[in-house]
């Protein structure tokens, strides 16, 4: 090949690069450019509650979210402030949507790294439940220039679960052939439930956030808060924090699978000798929740953290699960859904609610269960701005 010859070919191919780069350039900027027209903000679903923070965002393409996306799944890998529960992702028409969670108290750091990436400038407004969004908003506007869309906690609460009940299939479960001792043991089958439309009002819905609300529900739109309890989520992980060495609700949660509540609590069977047979009380039913404390003078001797880890979760369970029973008395409704983190894996906990409703209505009332238990005033919120998903 001449000199000549190798010289022109080696413009065209000179030329040819810079043409692709240029051409590549240009789509890259028609990208951001159509990103900053756009307010991405609608997204997205905040709910930030007394403990937990939960984001769920609607992936509509992967493009359009790009960055957001990629800091998330990143955010997640490395598990620092966020968790992202993968296994809760929903397939709706023309998307995904993503299920985030990070503590409250850990709102800042999320601000603060996702100040340092240039996404949220994309993000103009976004649509947020619970009680963070009135007490972060200055925050979220001032670091990072997002307004955030105040959205009524109970009302997003419905509107989330509405929609699972509507949209996912084996959403709801209970346990079948309740039979359990009194410190949750058992052997209910756990069983998916489809509740025709038309048979669904109204039901009683107990959220165990940080605290309890319990509310009685006739339609999507129509629903009175009928009680509440200060004793919840919050309650359960205060304590066990505080009277054992678990730092988190995971560890916790470990625990109080292997602990043993009887090294703690009073049965009938430890104040009558055996049954109380009057009324039909058996020797094990629980008569007093950490009662073997107050007769002890070194109450923490023979007595392990898991024990305590799940006594706790015994005594708070219970005392929802009555609470909840009474409301739906009162309320003349058989059904009785629970949500709300505090039941996140928490299978020792749904299974002694179904058997604490079971016992206390003899078998007239049923509990029920969801697997997004936790997401309902996030998937409320999105909703709220999405009113196409519906
Ligand atoms: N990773 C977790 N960190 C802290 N608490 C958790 C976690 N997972 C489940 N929980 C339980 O969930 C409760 C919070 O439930 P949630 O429905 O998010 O309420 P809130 O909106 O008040 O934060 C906590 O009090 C705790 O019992
Ligand atoms: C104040 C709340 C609605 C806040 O919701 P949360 O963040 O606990 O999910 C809830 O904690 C609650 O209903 N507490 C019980 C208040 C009562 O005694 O009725």
């Amino acid at each position: 090949m001449s000199v000549a010859t190798r010289f022109v070919l080696a413009a065209i191919t000179v030329v040819g690069l810079v043409v692709l780069r240029k051409r590549k350039l240009q789509k890259l900027q028609a990208r951001i450019i159509y990103h900053r027209d756009k307010d991405l903000g609608h997204h997205f679903g905040m709910d930030v509650g007394g403990t937990l923070g939960k984001l769920v965002y609607l992936e509509k393409d992967a493009v359009e979210l790009g960055e957001v996306h990629e800091y998330l799944i990143e955010n997640d890998k490395y598990g620092k402030s966020a968790q992202r529960d993968a296994n809760m992702m929903l397939q709706v028409p023309g998307g995904h949507i993503h299920f985030l969670r990070f503590e409250t108290t850990k709102l800042e750091q999320v601000v603060e790294f996702v100040l340092h990436r240039c996404f949220h400038r994309d993000i103009r407004t976004m649509p947020c439940t619970g009680g963070g969004a009135f007490k972060f908003s200055k925050l979220f506007e001032d670091h990072l220039g997002i307004n955030l869309q105040k959205c009524d906690e109970l009302s997003c609460l419905i509107q989330g679960l509405s929609f699972v009940m509507r949209h996912v299939p084996d959403e709801c479960y209970t346990f079948k052939n309740v039979s359990m001792n009194h410190q949750g043991m058992g052997q209910a089958t756990k069983t998916i439930i489809h509740t025709p439309a038309s048979e669904l009002y109204p039901f009683l819905l107990v959220n165990i956030g940080s605290g309890v609300s319990i509310l009685k529900v006739s339609s999507e739109t129509e629903y009175t808060r009928v009680s509440g309890t200060s004793l919840g989520g919050g309650t359960y992980l205060g304590l066990c924090k505080l009277l054992s060495k678990y730092k988190s609700f995971d560890e916790a949660m470990d625990a109080s699978i292997v602990g043993d509540s009887n090294t703690v609590d009073m049965t009938v069977g430890d104040i009558y000798g055996g049954g109380y047979s009057q009324f039909k009380l058996s020797a094990d039913t629980l008569a007093s929740s950490f009662g073997k404390m107050g007769t002890k003078y070194e109450p923490k001797v023979g007595v392990r953290d898991e024990d305590v880890a799940r006594s706790l979760l015994i005594m708070i369970t219970t005392n929802i699960g009555q609470v909840a029973y009474l409301s739906a008395l009162r309320s003349n409704t058989q059904r009785i859904y629970f949500c709300g983190n505090f039941l996140r894996q928490n299978e020792i906990a749904s299974r002694q609610l179904a058997y604490a409703i079971d016992y206390w209505s003899k078998s007239k009332m049923e509990a029920q269960f969801f697997h997004h238990e936790g997401f309902f005033g996030a998937l409320g919120a999105l909703l709220a701005h999405n009113p196409e998903l519906i």
